[in-house]
């Protein structure tokens, strides 16, 4: 059984974690931090794991965390960078949700979250955690630098089209919506139901920390540098992203739903869905599943693609337990078994 710890655990990715690696057949939950709830039954606090998970909240210590196999940092940016180091040191595996080890590039990662990089060594060796496309490095790695919810998202949709080198790259465009609870659990005035609820509005337009994140998929998969528009807006609803992407032809494109579903045969969790579908949210809530379809609207130039993910699993909790499996020699899909709920 893997030893597994998790920092962060009474936020929203923490108890997603919870959920998906209490039915996890080759996991031993071992310690779930929380600084503000320690000593607290995790049960209690979330009685959808009553009977399943029986530890309480602890302190993130080192002695503790130090057992474990594995830690998931389910934290906000700035927190695992701190205590990977040691970890890696004890022969702890470091999977992190938050963006410490996404960016590659340390001025990138300064401007964007706005705190200096405490390890750009350990920054360097980390491996993206975006298994369709680095799957191998993914198995060998000590440390995952777990990809954002819209990058996810975005980067799945695009891929197909890009490394065809079929579109414009100079001027993708990105229009995503989320739910709020890609926001976090922590108590925010624009998340309030009374504020988010039955209204709809962009957000970031000018910039968004994802912008960075997605260009440098982007870029490794055209091995260019890709123009992007990305805008994000905040859903009234509590999971998922819907990602609406456009992109420019440049030549004739072939049979575009049969490239879609050839780059993704074997794919356990993308679904190219069948031509003329609208993937919808609610069809991937509570699942690490990517669902996506092609268009080509009326024939003409420009290449539509619709790619829905839950935003706390394929876009969060259930991608970094599909790394965690790779990392571990175990089956990809290991206590990733889940269809989503629906209606
Ligand atoms: N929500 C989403 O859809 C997605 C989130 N992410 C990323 O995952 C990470 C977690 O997000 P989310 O679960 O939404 O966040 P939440 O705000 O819901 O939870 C954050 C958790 O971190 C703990 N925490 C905060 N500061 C520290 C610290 N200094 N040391 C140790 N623990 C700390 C908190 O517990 P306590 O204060 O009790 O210790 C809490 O459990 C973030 O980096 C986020 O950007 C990534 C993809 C999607
Ligand atoms: C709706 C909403 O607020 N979504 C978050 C993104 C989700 C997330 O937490 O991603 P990171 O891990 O990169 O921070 C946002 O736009 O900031």
């Amino acid at each position: 059984m893997i030893k597994v710890g998790i920092v962060g655990g009474t936020g929203y990715t923490g108890v997603e974690l919870l959920r998906l690696l209490a039915q996890h057949p080759n996991v031993e939950l071992t310690a779930i931090t929380s600084r503000s709830e320690s000593g607290m039954p995790v049960a209690k606090m979330f009685p959808n794991l009553r009977g399943r998970v029986n530890l309480a909240f602890s302190e993130p210590s080192l002695e503790t965390l130090g057992a474990c196999d594995v830690v998931f940092f389910a934290t906000p940016h700035g927190v695992a960078m701190k205590q990977t180091p040691e970890l890696l040191a004890r022969g702890v595996k470091v999977i992190d949700l938050g963006a410490d080890f996404r960016l590659k590039d340390l001025a990138q990662f300064e401007k964007w979250y706005g705190m200096p990089h405490s390890c750009p060594e350990i920054l360097e060796e980390a491996v993206y955690g975006l298994p369709e496309v680095n799957r191998e490095a993914i198995r060998s790695a000590r440390v995952i630098g777990n990809p954002g919810c819209y990058p996810t998202a975005v980067q799945l949709g695009l891929m197909p089209l890009l490394k065809a080198g079929l579109i414009d790259v100079d001027h993708l465009v990105a229009d995503a919506k989320s739910g709020v609870s890609g926001a976090g659990r922590k108590a925010e005035v624009h998340t309030l139901y009374s504020e988010a609820g039955e209204s709809f509005r962009a957000y970031g337009v000018a910039g968004h920390r994802h912008l960075p994140e997605i260009t440098q998929g982007l870029n490794g998969m055209t091995g260019g540098n890709v123009g992007l528009t990305f805008v994000p807006h905040l859903l009234p609803m509590i999971r998922g992203i819907h990602a609406t992407l456009y992109g420019r032809l440049t030549k004739e494109p072939g049979d575009l739903q049969a490239l879609y579903e050839q780059t993704y045969a074997g794919e356990p969790f993308v679904d190219v869905m069948p031509a003329g579908s609208l993937p919808e949210t609610r069809s991937v809530k509570g699942a690490n599943t990517c669902r996506i379809a092609v268009y080509r609207p009326q024939g003409g130039d420009t290449v539509v693609v619709l790619s829905v993910i839950d935003n706390l699993v394929k876009g969060a909790a259930g991608q970094a337990i599909q790394n965690m499996n790779l990392m571990f020699g175990l089956a990809e899909d290991a206590g990733l078994g889940q269809i989503a709920l629906l209606p």
